[in-house]
């Protein structure tokens, strides 16, 4: 649409050109009507009538130059209000109310209707009833009498100008209506077309062209009010893409919005045509599906999705492979208004993430006590956080070779005000998935550091080893977070020991690279916890410079009676060497344990054997007396 020409300003201007163009018409019309009525007058010999036509012909011109001025009021009083008196003059002067001029008085009202103000129309009405009430009464009492003239042919001549006057009026008015009537008709094509479109936005996604949530909760309305009438069932699947986000990131939002297209597209496949695929926004989407109380059909439909998303998708010259988590609610018994229904397929496929990705799970009432467990804890964390609830535990880390404390691991436990002291695990993974974990995990390294300092002080060079969540370590402020930390209290970057999962190494992304780099080039240690459990990226150990491999404790504690663990530890600590990295055990409980792994050249351990974690002053209680041994 073409802004300019469709502004107000410019209807006004174009409203003035049209009433000019009006006004100039109407203006050569009326001058030869009177020049053609003048001539006639001459020729019958009414010279006093022809001067005055020529006369008002005359007053008329400058009607013209006003006119050319733009000031189209003056001009339209000007043209008109002469008019009216000329022909005032000659009715009154000749026939009065039996006057052929008689007829010229609905073309002057048509005219000040057509480019006159209201004011200059109601004025000349007024001034026209006035003057034909005010000649029929002095007729009538005798103070002054008109003659009337039997017609003859100049008055045929002079009522047929009239005539040809009043026809091109009624013509240039019916002309102006017919060009705003098309103008109208436009106007309301392009708005019935803008309200079709703004209908479609309003109810589909702009990128695939699916319906959108507002379109997909009507869709389930309607069907609702149908299955009720037939006792029947719908389910309504929630589609989340695995590790989207990670795409757009890596690859732009172009290609991120191509697969989003792939995907619609193939998602409308493999449903039928009477179920709904919608685009609720970002990567997820919306299957609304009636199934016939065919729990089986169910199934084979979110295994038909699962696997149209899992098929690689071909953009540019590469093929991405995606996934999707899907949860999936039945209408009526898992709710009967679309909030709560959508509520439940988003619970269940959040299970579906839980376990693994790429499959689907049904919502049973059972996870949502899960939920609302979730939520309480996530909401006790957030005031454990204000309240300064966690303390950090230390356990000690013991060189297998020198049998002297080298460092400690911090250990986050939370003291809730009713529950009492409770082990991470029971909350690691709320804060994990609730996003608190950020913030937890910063109070833990500065608080670990700032320890970490204080033990220097009182004379124990050690190194603090804390746990960084792959939420934590994946945000771009984590180095700042550590260069903040050891800055403010004063540490040595090679005291503090950064330990990262192995599940984290699976993403071999650029950004991740950049990172342990920019760490390790500062100093600060890197470990990878609880090392042989996951599938890790073995190719990273050679790359990036991590320090040490801390052999998770399900191998340590079966080391003596399980020869496969024995010969996992083994082919750890040999891979270890040879890739010039340090080993620490976990969970060592026995003395003949920690023989076995000095025996294996394991270079340090951390366990039941010298200590559990150990509130703060505790910790220096133990190291102080290690030292006196
Ligand atoms: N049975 C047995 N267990 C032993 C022995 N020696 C140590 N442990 C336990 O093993 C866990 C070792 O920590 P992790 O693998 O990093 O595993 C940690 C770590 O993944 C997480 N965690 C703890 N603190 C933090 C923290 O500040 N931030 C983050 N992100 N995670 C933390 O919580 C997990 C559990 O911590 P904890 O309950 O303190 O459990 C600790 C520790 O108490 C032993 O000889 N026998």
């Amino acid at each position: 649409m073409n802004n300019s020409t469709d502004s107000p300003s410019n209807e006004i201007l174009s409203e003035l050109k049209f009433k000019i163009e009006r006004i100039f018409q109407v203006f050569w019309a009326v001058e030869i009507t009177l020049g053609v009525i003048a001539v006639q007058r001459i020729a019958i010999g009414a010279w006093e009538q022809a001067i005055a036509l020529f006369v008002a012909m005359l007053l008329l011109t400058s009607c013209y130059f006003v006119a050319k001025k733009g000031h189209l009021k003056f001009a339209s009083t000007i043209l008109l209000s002469t008019v009216t008196v000329l022909l005032t003059f000659f009715m009154w002067s000749f026939q009065g109310l039996r006057d052929e001029i008689m007829l010229a008085y609905p073309s002057v009202l048509i005219l000040a209707a057509m480019i006159g103000s209201g004011r200059l129309f109601v004025g000349l009405f007024t001034f026209i009833i006035i003057v034909v009430f005010a000649n029929g009464y002095v007729n009538e009492t005798g103070i002054y009498v008109n003659q009337v003239n039997v017609a003859d042919k100049n008055a045929a001549l002079l009522v047929s100008l009239i005539i040809a006057l009043i026809s091109f009026s009624v013509w240039s008015l019916s002309a102006d209506f017919r060009k705003v009537l098309r103008q109208l008709s436009r106007e309301y094509l392009r708005v019935k077309e803008s309200k079709a479109e703004i209908e479609k936005l309003m109810h589909h996604d702009a990128l695939t062209g699916l319906p959108n949530r507002i379109l997909a909760k009507t869709r389930f309305e309607q069907s609702m009010t149908y299955l009720d009438r037939n006792k029947q069932s719908m389910c309504v699947m929630f589609i989340d893409l695995d590790g989207f986000k990670s795409v757009n990131d890596a690859m732009g939002h172009q290609v991120g919005d191509t697969l989003l297209i792939e995907l619609a597209n193939r998602l409308q496949d493999v449903v039928r045509n009477s179920d709904t695929v919608c685009r609720l926004g970002g990567d997820e989407f919306l299957i609304i599906a009636d199934f016939n109380n065919n729990e089986q059909y169910m199934s084979e439909l979110a295994e038909r999705v699962r696997q149209a998303v899992i098929k690689p998708i071909r953009v540019g010259d590469r093929d991405l492979v995606t996934s999707c988590s899907i949860g999936i609610a039945i209408a009526p018994q898992d709710g009967y208004d679309f909030n709560t229904i959508m509520k439940h397929a988003d619970t269940a496929m959040y299970h579906a993430k839980d376990m693994g990705k790429n499959c689907f799970h049904f919502f049973d009432r059972h996870m949502n006590s899960n939920v609302q467990e979730h939520m309480q804890i996530v909401s006790d964390l957030r005031k454990a956080l204000k309240n300064d609830e966690f303390v950090l535990y230390y356990q000690p880390q013991i060189d297998l070779t020198t049998s002297t404390v080298i460092g400690a691991e911090a250990l986050i436990r939370w003291i809730h005000p009713e529950k009492g002291l409770i082990p991470p695990n029971l909350f690691i993974p709320h804060a994990e998935s609730s996003g608190l974990i950020i913030d937890i995990g910063r109070w833990a390294l500065d608080r670990a550091v700032c320890d970490c300092k204080n033990w220097q002080l009182q004379g124990f060079d050690l190194t603090v080893a804390v746990n960084i969540s792959p939420k934590q370590f994946r945000r771009s402020d984590i180095q700042s977070v550590v260069q903040k930390a050891l800055e403010i209290h004063g540490l040595e970057a090679n005291q503090l020991e950064l330990e990262i999962t192995e599940s984290l190494l699976v993403d071999d992304t650029q950004e991740l690279n950049n990172t342990l780099k920019y760490l390790t080039n500062m100093g600060v240690k890197i470990s990878i916890d609880d090392f042989g459990t996951g599938y890790s990226n073995l190719g990273y150990l050679k790359k990036l410079e991590v320090g040490t491999l801390k052999i998770d404790q399900s191998f340590i504690q079966k080391i003596q009676q399980d020869p496969q663990d024995q010969a996992i530890v083994t082919a750890i600590i040999q891979m270890a060497s040879s890739l010039n990295l340090k080993t620490i055990a976990e969970g060592v409980e026995h003395e003949t344990t920690k023989n076995l792994l000095a025996g294996l050249q394991c270079d340090q351990g951390q366990g039941y054997l010298w200590a559990k974690p150990l509130p703060n002053d505790e910790f220096l209680t133990f190291i102080r007396k290690r030292a006196e041994m």
